[in-house]
């Protein structure tokens, strides 16, 4: 039994995309952790799954792996690579697609040069919603900054829930940012009980901002689509951005539009690196094998 697959990336962060529409394959924790080992496996920072909508008014359901075999509720640069994949690969010939994710629906529309551009909701600030541990400010929405206390110093957060979490620092320099130090620390914090991505932002001017990720279950990525919309929409909702941003990632920029109350808009390119087939018995997990 051989799955196909194909290798794509959105500004280098890296995804294998398998189609289980139209085949079967276990999704164990483990088997994902050594699909995405970059020696021992394919290597990805996140597996992207198509699967059959369960509700009428979607084209597709969208699941998202962790390199840590963590499932996630939301992807942004993957959703920009689904919205491609599914087109090569025949499953639709619709430019836009309603796509079911664990958050809820995002609507990607694809161009002729492989540029996505995507309705990713609404951002949300409630402290149950992030999920955050806020005591002082009960379910009320957060303020724009939130003083946490990480590694014997006081960093002030904004907390974004973008389908999936954030947290978002301002940094002066973005190179010089203690992303080694700071994003593994506040991604396991305790005030984020399902632990949380966490955005460096230095902001260059009032539609320019340069970003860096320390991504949930995976560490530092090139690019984070999630990651750039919450940061945007901090930078907004904190007054110090105009509503259209440019925002630098080490892969390059991604366009980003948001109004408050409003749905916030991501536009960025897609790229398949290869296609493939690999035999899933080549990465047994003994005993732990799951039937999807
Ligand atoms: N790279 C993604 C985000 C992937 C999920 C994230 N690591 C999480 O755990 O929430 C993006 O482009 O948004």
């Amino acid at each position: 039994m051989r799955i196909q697959f194909s290798k794509m990336h959105g500004l280098g962060n890296d995804f294998m995309v398998i189609d289980l529409v139209t085949q079967r394959m276990p999704l164990h924790p483990e088997l994902i952790r050594r699909l995405a080992h970059r020696n021992f496996g394919i290597g990805f920072d996140q597996l992207l799954i198509v699967e059959a909508p369960e509700r009428p008014d979607v084209d597709f359901k969208y699941r998202i792996f962790n390199a840590d075999g963590s499932e996630v509720e939301q992807c942004g640069n993957g959703v920009r690579c689904f919205a491609r994949f599914v087109h090569e690969r025949h499953l639709t010939k619709k430019a836009k697609i309603r796509v079911e994710t664990n958050s809820g629906v995002v609507e990607p529309e694809i161009n002729s040069n492989a540029w996505v551009r995507v309705n990713m909701g609404e951002p949300r600030f409630l402290p149950d919603d992030i999920p955050f541990k806020a005591e002082m400010l009960p379910n009320k929405p957060l303020p724009d900054t939130y003083p946490v206390e990480v590694l014997g110093q006081t960093v002030a957060l904004d907390v974004v829930n973008m389908g999936n979490p954030h947290a978002v620092l301002l940094v002066d320099d973005v190179l010089k940012a203690p992303v080694e130090k700071l994003g593994p620390a506040l991604e396991s914090h305790e005030r984020f009980p399902q632990r949380v991505n966490v955005g460096f932002m230095q902001i260059v001017n009032r539609g320019e901002v340069r970003l860096r990720v320390f991504e949930r279950g995976v560490g530092e990525t090139l690019a984070c689509g999630t990651g750039a919309c919450a940061a945007a929409v901090s930078g907004i909702r904190r007054g110090l951005l105009d509503p259209e941003v440019r925002v630098y990632l080490a892969g390059g920029p991604l366009l980003i539009q948001w109004q408050p109350n409003e749905v916030v808009w991501m536009t960025g390119p897609t790229a398949t690196t290869f296609e493939g087939t690999f035999n899933p018995y080549d990465f047994y997990v003994p005993e732990q094998h799951e039937e999807q």
